[in-house]
């Protein structure tokens, strides 16, 4: 697969109905999704829980485009073959969730799945530089994970320097938190090419309704294409 330098919208399915999850999945594709983004969460890593495996296979089935996710969960290794069967084309561990992120991003390459690496507002760019040679994509938070619909916080220098430290390298910049058609353009103008969003691609629809999820995800898309150097 070439790599995809366009803006890519990764709608996270922790704003779709719970019940619903396959015909929500489904809706989003049909209403131009780009990559489906699924956060996994252990009560531990982050202060609330979501799926394992067993769910993440299940999304798989209604998954056309890229199946995305992210794992708030430490420890990392001992999940990664789990997650590889379950259907996951990348697969994010974040640097803060073990000493050994270089071990983890080799061993998520090795089960055949692209490796991702997410940093917490509070952790500086350098904490991954060893680690570009090994990743296919950097996910930096723009909220204090574990949860949908807050605050964006700006990482605008943040992913400057990063996508300098990666120069010429396949590396996706992707953004996680508080996306909107507002934000969206400081961030991608500083080099991020990935963006996730929950409830602005969710709010206002539902799956017998998913225009407004159509609409929201184009709003995000022109905003963020229509940059204002
Ligand atoms: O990883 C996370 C939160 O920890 C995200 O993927 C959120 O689900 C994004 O939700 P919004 O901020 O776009 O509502
Ligand atoms: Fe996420």
């Amino acid at each position: 697969m070439p790599f995809d330098r366009n803006v890519k919208i990764a709608p996270s399915i922790l704003s779709a109905d719970f019940a619903d999850f396959g015909r929500e999945i489904q809706a989003i594709e049909a209403q131009g999704a780009d990559w489906i983004h699924v956060d996994v969460m252990d009560g531990h890593f982050v202060p609330n829980l979501t799926f394992g495996p067993p769910a993440v296979k299940a999304f798989r089935k209604h998954v056309k485009t890229v199946m995305d996710v992210h794992l708030m969960i430490a420890p990392v290794d001992p999940y990664i073959d789990a997650y590889a069967e379950a259907g996951t084309d990348i697969l994010t561990a974040h640097v803060e969730a073990g000493p050994h992120t270089h071990r983890t991003l080799q061993a998520i390459r090795a089960a055949g799945m692209k490796a991702g690496v997410a940093l917490n507002p509070g952790t500086p760019a350098q904490a991954v530089e060893h680690l570009l040679d090994l990743a296919d994509l950097v996910c930096v938070m723009t909220v204090n994970p574990g949860f949908g619909g807050q605050k964006f916080i700006d990482m605008t220098d943040k992913v400057r320097t990063l996508r300098a430290m990666i120069g010429d390298r396949p590396v996706h910049i992707e953004i996680d938190g508080g996306v909107t058609p507002e934000t969206a353009p400081l961030v991608v103008n500083a080099g991020a090419d990935v963006l996730v969003a929950g409830s602005a691609v969710f709010k206002g629809g539902s799956v017998d309704n998913p225009t407004p999820y159509g609409d929201n995800i184009r709003a995000i898309r022109m905003a963020a294409t229509t940059l204002t150097a």
